[in-house]
């Protein structure tokens, strides 16, 4: 079974070396739509893979750490991206393009991160990102699977959100908590979802 839960955000760039031209020459922007699918090996104590609900924190923050952002790929010159990030608060700097595929790419490799990185207390099963599908028009999407992340070889690290995005998160130390725990640094899952209290047993 596949749970979908769809986002939005409003995000600007230029594709360099695509083959459209008003794509890789000047800087544009998108209404982006995200739908993440969801699978697991069971249902939870309320019959669900995952509840909906618990996507609206950090899986949200992240997603949302895209909207009215700049978001650019690290190859670009160092004079341009100097003058995104001082003539722009919210950037992200990737170390791929930023493509549909590329988008849809990083937000399940931080997805897929996240939910490992997450206690779940509700009877979960192992839940895992099946897809990420990007939405960068009405006309046309990306979808990124799991297998799909072995075209980069790219890590945590490589991904630098801007001080004004992490000022905005619910927990603006979320991204280094991420990281600590992906190296091993840190033993403990940051992110602890709520217990909940349970009449029919
Ligand atoms: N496979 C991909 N192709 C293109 C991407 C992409 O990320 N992946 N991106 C672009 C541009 O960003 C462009 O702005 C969107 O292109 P396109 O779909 O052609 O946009 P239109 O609004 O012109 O399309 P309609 O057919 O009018 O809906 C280009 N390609």
């Amino acid at each position: 079974m596949i749970i979908r839960k769809k986002f939005k955000f409003e995000g600007a760039h230029i594709v360099r070396d695509c083959s459209s031209d008003r794509c890789k020459k000047s800087l544009h922007g998108h209404s982006y739509v995200v739908e993440v699918f969801l699978t697991s090996t069971k249902l939870d104590f309320g019959q669900m893979i995952y509840d909906f609900g618990l996507t609206k924190g950090t899986i949200k923050d992240f997603i949302d750490s895209f909207d009215h952002a700049y978001a650019m790929w690290s190859k670009e010159s160092e004079e341009f991206k100097n003058f995104i990030k001082s003539n722009s608060d919210r950037y992200i700097e990737m170390p791929v393009s930023p493509s549909a595929e590329c988008f849809a790419l990083t937000i399940l490799f931080i997805i897929d991160k996240v939910l490992g990185a997450t206690q779940f207390n509700n009877g979960e099963g192992e839940v895992k990102v099946r897809s990420v599908r990007v939405h960068e028009t009405d006309t046309g999407y990306a979808e990124a699977f799991l297998e799909d992340l072995k075209w980069f070889d790219y890590e945590l690290t490589d991904i630098h959100f801007s001080q004004s995005i992490k000022a905005e998160w619910n927990d603006p130390g979320m991204y280094d908590k991420l990281k600590l725990y992906t190296s091993g640094v840190l033993t403990e899952k940051p992110f602890v979802n709520p217990f909940v209290e349970r009449k029919f047993m």
